[in-house]
């Protein structure tokens, strides 16, 4: 299997170094190309052993998959550079925010497309992403699709129409998390414990408490810490005063239409 990235931020690398890393592809069937950072490409080859797309673009000819993973306003442009490289059965992966199978169908022509939207976890294998397809997706690229995508991650089929509640809650989602543990690590300080020792306890108790989502029901797990009358109870009843579950309903709205927005924007 060949892949063509088309776009090499944040985004490429990751689903690079899951996939190499989980050796479902081996580096030389990788190539990256971008607008014009030649020393991001270079960076990319030496690190990970990835080609760098000649002039000729002859790797897109050759390519199972091509990735495309630029910003949704670079859409256009960038597809309209590779259209004449592609052949008939080349699938494009697309993981750009917003941006439809149909939208991305107009710039390519009528070539299978799958859209996913993983999130930055790919990079230790631990993405959470959704996929949904065309239906000029044959059952044997499905496969490989899922193939490719599960060696990131978990994955989730979905509607097209559902990417953007995907988008929201698990490609945004990793930010959510940080913040609130930037947010719980000023809150310790400000109980008096140094910026070391804060980083390192919220550092675990978000570890211990991924770990243990796992296993159980969330609902149920909360119950076990707040014991009646004691301090869990005090700090959720405070987030409960303050709106909580309202506020990150807000946040995943915002990002879901905001999706829905840079659908419109780029069409
Ligand atoms: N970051 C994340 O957590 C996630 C991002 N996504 C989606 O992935 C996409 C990429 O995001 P991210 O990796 O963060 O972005 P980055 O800004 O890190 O990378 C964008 C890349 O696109 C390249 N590019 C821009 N224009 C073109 C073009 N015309 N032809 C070829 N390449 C081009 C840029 O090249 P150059 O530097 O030369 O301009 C750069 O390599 C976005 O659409 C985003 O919605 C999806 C899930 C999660
Ligand atoms: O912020 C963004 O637009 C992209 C999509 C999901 C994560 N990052």
């Amino acid at each position: 299997m060949k892949i063509v990235c088309v776009g090499a931020g944040s985004m490429a690398e990751s689903m690079i170094h899951g996939w190499i890393n989980k050796r479902i592809m081996q580096p030389e069937d990788i190539s990256v190309m971008n607008k014009s950072d030649l020393a991001r490409l270079q960076f990319l080859r030496d690190e990970y052993g990835v080609n760098i797309v000649e002039r000729e673009k002859t790797e897109l000819r050759q390519a199972d998959f091509v990735l495309l993973a630029m910003k949704p306003k670079d859409v256009a442009a960038a597809v309209g550079a590779i259209r004449d490289h592609l052949t008939a059965d080349t699938v494009i992966l697309s993981v750009v925010a917003g941006v439809s199978i149909k939208t991305i169908q107009k710039h390519a022509g009528l070539l299978p497309i799958a859209r996913a939207m993983p999130n930055t976890s790919a990079r230790i294998g631990k993405s959470a992403t959704g996929v949904a397809w065309s239906q000029q997706v044959t059952t044997g690229k499905q496969h490989e699709l899922r193939t490719l995508l599960s060696s990131i991650g978990g994955v989730t089929v979905v509607k097209e129409q559902q990417l953007h509640a995907v988008t929201a809650v698990a490609g945004s989602g990793p930010a959510y998390v940080y913040y609130m543990a930037e947010a719980m690590v000023d809150a310790a300080v400000a109980q008096g414990l140094s910026l070391a020792d804060a980083t390192k306890l919220v550092r675990q108790t978000f570890d211990g408490a991924a770990d243990m989502l796992q296993q159980s029901d969330f609902g149920e797990l909360r119950q076990k810490v707040t014991s009646p009358n004691g301090t869990t109870a005090a700090g959720i009843a405070a987030l409960e005063s303050l709106q909580f579950k309202e506020t990150v309903n807000a946040c995943v709205k915002a990002a879901a239409d905001r999706s829905q927005e840079l659908g419109r924007e780029f069409d």
